[in-house]
């Protein structure tokens, strides 16, 4: 790791998560029921036991038919006639061989007979119980799939690490896997610290205020496929905070938030030592989210990340979230990126990345992105606003309208649904 940048005294991000991931180790495996994959990271490679499609088959409801026996120089004033000697829905196999001018009537997905090679669509032809008129000769093999066209028998189709979703849901069906292993789930405890704070839906003095943080991380934490433990707040007294941590300690990762600073109240860096971490307590170089402490204790990863509510947020994706995903089996640990053109003037001091809370949208085929409005770090609102982080690197100064960024999304398709109401009025739309 580099150290800290001898003016500044920060550390860049990127070392930071280097040694937050090379302290994360992929959990164990369990098996889980098909229905409850989605999300889950596999953890064993999906080999095929057996050909999809299982044998060549239709595509088209229609008559399998030998080519041979279609091509014809006048299909419109002389077209072939075949004898129909069998239908074969889909579910049942042929029971007779199709000979020289027959032909089978056969539905889509139907096993394609022996002795036809092609099928005919039925709209191409006239037909009877008896007989079948064709009008439009097909080159030899149209509408059939053939044999392991999707899937061959011993090739491995979904890798160890892929992350299910609905298409290989469908696939482990195909396969015939209605239990298989995945990673298990993170359990990330989480304590908020801080003797100004309140828990939700208790009474409180006008001095206090709501624990909002322990909310927005137990959030971000199930939807990085994790499983949030809340152990409330501790008061800022050393004692407290340990013995909340130690009921913590039970999970896999313990993140904190509040009491990293400086303040005369802020214990977590001295009672993470206290609890024999190996502390990295950081000044990070970036907005939000400076100050930091990491660490393992009892061998879980040991989180402290800034009370402020967006710093948190931010530290969370930036950090935890990666930790989470390497901890979860994942083979990427980043969100998707893009580059869009910014439509605002910004300028920083060339000391930290800036992460800014942007709101994408495309407007004439290209991807746009502003902010959404101020960006102090207890502005909350600025995530709730947000569909995108934009990063703004250490060095850039300044940015103008119509420069290029690269934005982080954030969860789900959000902002595509987004997109087109906000653009317009660049507001969210008003509540009724
Ligand atoms: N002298 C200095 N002061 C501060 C520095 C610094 O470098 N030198 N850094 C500032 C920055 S940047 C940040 S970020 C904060 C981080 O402070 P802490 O982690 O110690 O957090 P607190 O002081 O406990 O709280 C900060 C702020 O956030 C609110 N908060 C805390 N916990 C919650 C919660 N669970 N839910 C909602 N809001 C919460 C708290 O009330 C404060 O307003 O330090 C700066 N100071
Ligand atoms: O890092 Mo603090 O998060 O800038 O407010």
């Amino acid at each position: 790791m580099k150290a800290p940048d001898a003016t500044t005294g920060l550390t860049p991000l990127h070392d930071a998560q280097r040694i937050v991931l090379d302290a994360a180790i992929p959990l164990g495996l369990e098996k889980i029921s098909i229905l409850d994959t989605l999300g889950r990271v596999l953890g064993e490679d999906i080999i095929a036991e057996r050909h999809n499609p299982p044998w060549d088959n239709s595509a088209m409801d229609g008559f399998a038919v030998r080519a041979e026996d279609i091509q014809q120089e006048h299909p419109i004033s002389k077209p072939v006639t075949l004898t129909v000697i069998e239908d074969v829905p889909a579910g049942k196999m042929p029971t007779k061989s199709v000979g020289r001018g027959q032909a089978i009537r056969i539905m889509t997905g139907a096993p394609i007979p022996n002795g036809a090679d092609t099928v005919l669509k039925v709209e191409d032809t006239e037909h009877t119980p008896d007989s079948v008129r064709v009008f439009k000769p097909e080159p030899r093999g149209s509408n059939i799939r053939p044999q392991g066209e999707d899937v061959k028998k011993g090739d491995c189709i979904i890798p160890k690490g892929t992350t299910i979703r609905s298409g290989e849901a469908g696939m482990l069906a195909i396969l015939a896997k209605s239990f298989v292993l995945v990673y298990q789930r993170p359990r990330v405890a989480i304590l908020s610290t801080g003797d100004e704070l309140a828990d939700l839906d208790e009474r409180f003095s006008e001095e206090k205020i709501i624990n909002s943080n322990s909310y927005g991380i137990a959030a971000a934490v199930q939807e990085a496929g994790g499983v949030p433990i809340l152990l409330g707040i501790a008061r800022d007294t050393p004692a407290a905070l340990k013995e909340k941590i130690s009921h913590g300690l039970n999970a896999d990762i313990l993140v904190l938030s509040g009491g990293v600073s400086m303040g005369d109240y802020d214990f977590t860096k001295a009672v993470f030592r206290d609890l024999g971490a190996e502390m990295n307590f950081w000044k990070l170089a970036i907005r939000p989210g400076q100050p930091l402490a990491f660490g393992k204790i009892q061998g879980k990863l040991a989180f402290g990340l800034p009370g402020n509510p967006v710093s948190s947020m931010v530290t969370f994706e930036q950090l935890v979230r990666p930790a989470m995903l390497k901890l979860a089996g994942a083979r990427g640990y980043g969100r998707p990126l893009l580059e869009a053109v910014f439509q605002e003037k910004f300028s920083k001091r060339t000391d930290r990345r800036h992460f800014l809370r942007g709101v994408l949208w495309r407007e004439d085929g290209v991807f746009k992105v502003r902010t959404t409005g101020d960006q102090g770090s207890g502005i909350l609102t600025s995530m709730v606003k947000a569909n995108c982080l934009i990063d703004i690197p250490v060095e850039v100064e300044r940015i103008n309208p119509g420069d290029s960024v690269t934005v982080q999304l954030l969860s789900g398709s959000a902002w595509l649904e987004q997109a087109a109401p906000m653009v317009s009025t660049g507001h969210r739309p008003s509540c009724c």
